[in-house]
């Protein structure tokens, strides 16, 4: 099967998992940080998914279960919504986990720690937080370091590790992103630096991966690879017609929601590395 996937059938793959967005809409429910609440609300709109932002532990019971897919982010932690957070990781939805500055506290990193063990299917973070967590996840590891300068192959080998540990797809964002479900890595290599100028893409990215997997749960690790490279190819066409981070947004939203199957299908850079 995996001599299969060429360019051209991830490719196909893409645009068939944005089409099935758009067809099924589906609700995709977020604990998040109050940085992105409406960021990446918006951009999960644009994509052809359905947005809801409850946190109230109450409400969960009734509500997640009929969710497609929940969405959990630490980026403003707090005591009161991490009952919510292991509630909503734990009602039965495929779910994903982006571990925002997961090395800022113990707190934090105990926190994403034992939200790793309810199963997310997908992790995605940047370098530093992907490195981090797999750090304070396996004790034998070596990989202590939690600054970005540590290089992507470091990265990549940390990803695989906690992969295995998880059982979680662990997606790397950066210039380059990987994705490992611990044995496949896939790269996707769509983008533009600017990204890293506008606050909460990683969130943002995070939240198109949610709408991907509550669309299509067969296969975490073509839905983390393929949200992450449709967004970026959204960036890059944005950037066309962007002057600095704010109209780099907007264009990279309208692309979002305007990409069509020629575009999508050219345009993606997907590809098997391991
Ligand atoms: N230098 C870069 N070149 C191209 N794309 C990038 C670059 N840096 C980040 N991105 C993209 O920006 C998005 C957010 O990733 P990242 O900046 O790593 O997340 P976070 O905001 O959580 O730190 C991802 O889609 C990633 O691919
Ligand atoms: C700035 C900030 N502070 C707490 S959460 C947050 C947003 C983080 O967004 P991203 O991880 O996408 O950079
Ligand atoms: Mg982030």
């Amino acid at each position: 099967m995996d001599d299969e996937r060429t360019e051209a059938w991830w490719a196909r793959r893409a645009w068939a998992l944005l089409s099935a967005v758009r067809e099924r809409s589906p609700l995709v429910q977020r604990i998040t940080n109050l940085v992105s609440m409406d960021i990446a609300a918006n951009a999960l709109t644009a994509a052809g998914a359905s947005p809801a932002m409850l946190h109230c532990l109450r409400e969960i019971p009734d509500f997640t279960p009929r969710c497609d897919a929940v969405y959990i982010n630490v980026g403003t932690l707090s005591e009161d919504w991490l009952p919510s957070m292991r509630a909503a990781a734990s009602a039965g939805r495929p779910w994903v986990l982006d571990p925002v500055a997961a090395a800022a506290s113990g707190f934090r990193m105990e926190s994403c720690l034992e939200l790793l063990v309810l199963r997310p299917a997908v992790v995605r973070g940047n370098t530093s937080e992907i490195l981090a967590l797999a750090a304070s996840s396996d004790s034998s590891s070596s990989f202590k370091g939690v600054d970005s300068s540590h290089d992507s192959g470091e990265a990549l080998q940390a990803a695989k590790v906690l992969a295995q540990s998880s059982g979680a797809v662990i997606a790397v964002s950066g210039a380059l992103d990987f994705i490992t479900d611990g044995e496949q890595v896939i790269s996707a290599s769509n983008g533009v630096a600017m990204m890293q100028k506008i606050t909460a893409t990683g969130c943002a990215v995070i939240a198109l991966i949610a709408a991907f997997v509550g669309a299509d749960p067969s296969d975490a690790l073509d839905a983390a690879a393929c949200a992450l490279a449709i967004f970026g190819l959204a960036g890059e066409i944005g950037m066309e017609s962007a002057k600095g981070p704010a109209s780099l947004w907007m264009h990279l939203m309208d692309a979002l929601y305007g990409l069509d199957e020629q575009t999508v299908t050219s345009g993606v850079k997907i590809a098997l590395v391991l």
